[in-house]
């Protein structure tokens, strides 16, 4: 049986990284093997995109992320899925789709660029209050200008997201949005359980181990 591709994205600090991490655990531990990885990837390409926020902008960020997106699938998203996996990726369609226009270019431009990636087969969109998001990102350490500005940025990134959970939706793609409110971590990966079991629960089919299963990285 071939894996299954989520994705988890949102505003800066709403919890992505943790929630991956947490999610990540409850799948293997109804035995399905999963893959953990984020984007932009820890390539040099990605890296580049990742600390260069202040030296690339616009047009050539856009095709950077793209590019990576490209080769992230060519060498860990697809192999993994092929691998029979559960990859659970940390960002992906969605950040371009908000930071890429924030930055100036043209959303047609974005889904054009994207045109021949993967369609996940979940999205995850998590909300939650901004102020707090913010300030989170703000004290775990920022290295990026979209990490930057105060609450204003912050709801302006969020309102940005629920649109484009409409708009992946409306594109066809499965969208799941969750507020994470004031949810605690584990509350966030334990609400989430649910609709990730309901897509991994075909109709007469188990995970492939009955005992927990391991979890690769990247
Ligand atoms: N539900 C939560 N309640 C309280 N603190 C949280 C919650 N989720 C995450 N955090 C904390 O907030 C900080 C940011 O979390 P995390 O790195 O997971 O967010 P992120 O969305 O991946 O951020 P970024 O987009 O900036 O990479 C971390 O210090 C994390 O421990
Ligand atoms: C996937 C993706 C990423 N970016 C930029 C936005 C941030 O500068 C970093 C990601 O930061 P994180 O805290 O490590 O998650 O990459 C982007 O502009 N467009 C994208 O599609």
């Amino acid at each position: 049986m071939t894996g299954r591709f989520i994705v988890i994205d949102g505003p800066s600090g709403v919890g992505k990284t943790t929630t991956v991490a947490l999610l990540a655990s409850l799948v293997a531990a109804d035995g399905w093997e999963v893959h953990r990885t984020k984007e932009p990837s820890h390539t040099t390409l990605g890296e580049t995109a990742r600390h260069g926020t202040d030296e690339y902008r616009g047009l050539t960020l856009a095709c950077l992320v793209a590019a990576d997106r490209y080769h992230h699938l060519d060498t860990e998203i697809r192999p993994a899925i092929t691998a029979g996996k559960v990859v659970i990726c940390d960002r992906y369609l969605a950040t371009s789709l908000v930071l890429q226009r924030l930055d100036g270019v043209d959303g047609a431009y974005i889904w054009a660029l994207n045109q021949h990636i993967d369609r996940p087969h979940l999205t995850i969109i998590l909300t939650g209050d901004p102020v707090r998001s913010r300030a989170r990102a703000a004290a775990r350490g920022i290295h990026s200008r979209f990490h930057r500005g105060g609450p204003e940025a912050g709801y302006h990134e969020r309102e940005r997201y629920d649109q484009v959970a409409e708009e992946l939706a409306e594109a066809g793609f499965p969208v799941h949005l969750h507020d994470v409110g004031e949810q605690q971590p584990e509350e966030v990966a334990a609400a989430l359980l649910s609709p990730v079991r309901a897509l991994l629960t075909v109709a007469g089919t188990q995970p492939p181990t009955g005992n927990a299963a391991r979890i690769s990285e990247s």
